[in-house]
């Protein structure tokens, strides 16, 4: 049964190794421990699509985090989110247990080139019968750079004015094949029509392709967008290009602000507001009771090492958090060089310090903890009175859920907090189609938008 009433989009959050974004995650006692194998990310795409997640989305970082104390050591040590396995490969087996949930995986616009990338998204496309997004980034450190050749992370303007190159190829190479161009006619040998397969011939500042892209039109069109930029011109770009927009808001009040102020950027692009939908991170611990809810909570948090903060921020900042000590402000040449712009912004804004300290950044960002998402935490009751808020007070169209411990987290929100989204109505009932696009309501793109 379809509905046009506006419903939530949930996103599975996942790691290619045996946790969540919260390092902590792995040590919990009920996470499974056989992630070198495609049965633990199989497992996990089941549980979603049983609780008609929209998609299943997997972050990516191109290097380990070795940026504090210039070294990997403390990462591997302690499991900080080292192992990162290729994210092509672990969606594509998901796809093969799974049906209707979307597959969503991160690729990165600075070191990959757009020929390769408009090819791998394009074929996920096809064996997926429809069901792939890319996740567009422009990745974070120098770490990365040195695994590709390159001294230095590109600058954060450029680097977005590279991606925005990037996808114009993307896209045109996506657009080489017309609708009807495959024949396939045995009786009159015709394979193609060769005038409905378009060179691209591009060349640009960053980048050239001649084209055409030697795989048939895939069924979305074009694969679904996701974008996070959360920057000034990090918006800007994900307004033009996100069909997914991924954020993270610290409360409610600063979540319904931002919201406006990106809904705004999509309508400056030229596009409508709600084809776009913007989902904020978070974490949910729910339980029978409060009482048992809360002491998940507890349980969890207390799982988290001080050592994966500073890992973790070192790594997405860019800045090796160990070379300062606790107390330590911040210059302001050191904050300008600082990776992740918009992270910047809100531990400032959240400390209320122009120059903020290293334990500032990691009390008031609560990287590599369960506290850097709003937590949603209580009964299935409570839990789904919270999204709602979120939800209807328009902070949100929608979640990215991060698991406190993985497959547990994905098995208490399907098991529990879904039936009762869906008695509200504010939670579809089943996939209203086969594609992505069909669940989250997009049109399939025409050749000439
Ligand atoms: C939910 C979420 C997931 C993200 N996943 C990735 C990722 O997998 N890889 C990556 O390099 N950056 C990732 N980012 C970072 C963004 O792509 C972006 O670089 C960041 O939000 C900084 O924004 P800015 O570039 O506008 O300063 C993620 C951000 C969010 C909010």
């Amino acid at each position: 049964m379809t509905t046009n009433k506006r419903q939530i989009k949930m996103v599975g959050f996942l790691q290619a190794q045996n946790c969540s974004i919260a390092p902590g995650s792995w040590r919990h006692p009920a996470s499974a421990t056989d992630f070198l194998t495609p049965e633990y990310f199989q497992r996990i795409g089941r549980v979603l699509e049983e609780g008609k997640f929209h998609l299943a989305f997997f972050d990516d970082r191109l290097a380990m985090p070795d940026i504090y104390q210039n070294d990997h050591g403390e990462a591997v040590e302690n499991g900080v989110r080292v192992v990162k396995m290729d994210p092509v490969s672990i969606i594509t087996a998901i796809a093969m247990a799974t049906r209707r949930i979307g597959l969503g995986i991160t690729y990165s616009t600075t070191y990959y080139e757009p020929f390769h990338v408009a090819r791998l998204f394009a074929t996920l496309d096809l064996m997926s019968k429809g069901r792939a997004a890319w996740n567009v980034v422009t990745s974070l450190n120098n770490s990365e750079a040195a695994n590709f050749g390159r001294t230095e992370h590109l600058a954060h303007d450029l680097r977005y004015e590279r991606a925005d190159e990037f996808l114009e190829v993307v896209q045109g190479l996506w657009n080489s094949w017309e609708e009807d161009a495959l024949v396939v006619d045995k009786a009159s040998g015709q394979f193609a029509h060769a005038n409905k397969v378009h060179r691209l011939s591009h060349k640009g500042k960053f980048f050239s392709a001649s084209g055409p892209l030697p795989v048939p039109r895939s069924p979305q069109g074009q694969p679904v967008l996701i974008q996070a930029g959360q920057s000034g011109r990090g918006r800007q770009f994900a307004g033009r290009w996100g069909d997914l927009i991924f954020v993270v808001y610290p409360t409610l009040e600063a979540g319904k602000r931002q919201y406006a102020a990106v809904k705004q950027e999509v309508e400056a692009a030229g596009r409508n507001p709600d084809d776009v939908a913007i989902c904020p991170a978070c974490y949910v611990c729910v339980g029978e009771t409060q009482a048992i809810a809360e002491e998940k909570r507890e349980y969890i948090r207390a799982l988290a090492k001080p050592i994966d903060a500073l890992v973790l921020l070192s790594e997405a900042l860019n800045f090796d958090f160990g070379s300062k000590s606790m107390d330590d402000e911040f210059t302001d040449a050191e904050l300008e060089t600082l990776s992740w712009t918009g992270f910047r912004e809100r531990v400032v804004e959240l400390s209320g310090k122009a120059n903020p300290t290293v334990r500032d950044f990691v009390y008031f960002s609560g990287r590599g903890t369960i506290g850097e998402f709003p937590i949603f935490c209580g009964t299935p009751t409570a839990v789904a009175d919270q999204m709602e808020e979120w939800f209807t007070e328009r902070a949100c169209d929608g979640f990215v859920l991060a698991a406190t411990h993985t497959p547990g987290a994905f098995e208490d929100f399907t098991r529990m907090v879904v039936p009762e989204l869906q008695r509200r109505g504010l939670y579809h009932k089943d996939y209203p189609g086969t594609t992505l696009r069909d669940s989250l309501g997009l049109a399939v793109p025409s050749r000439s938008a």
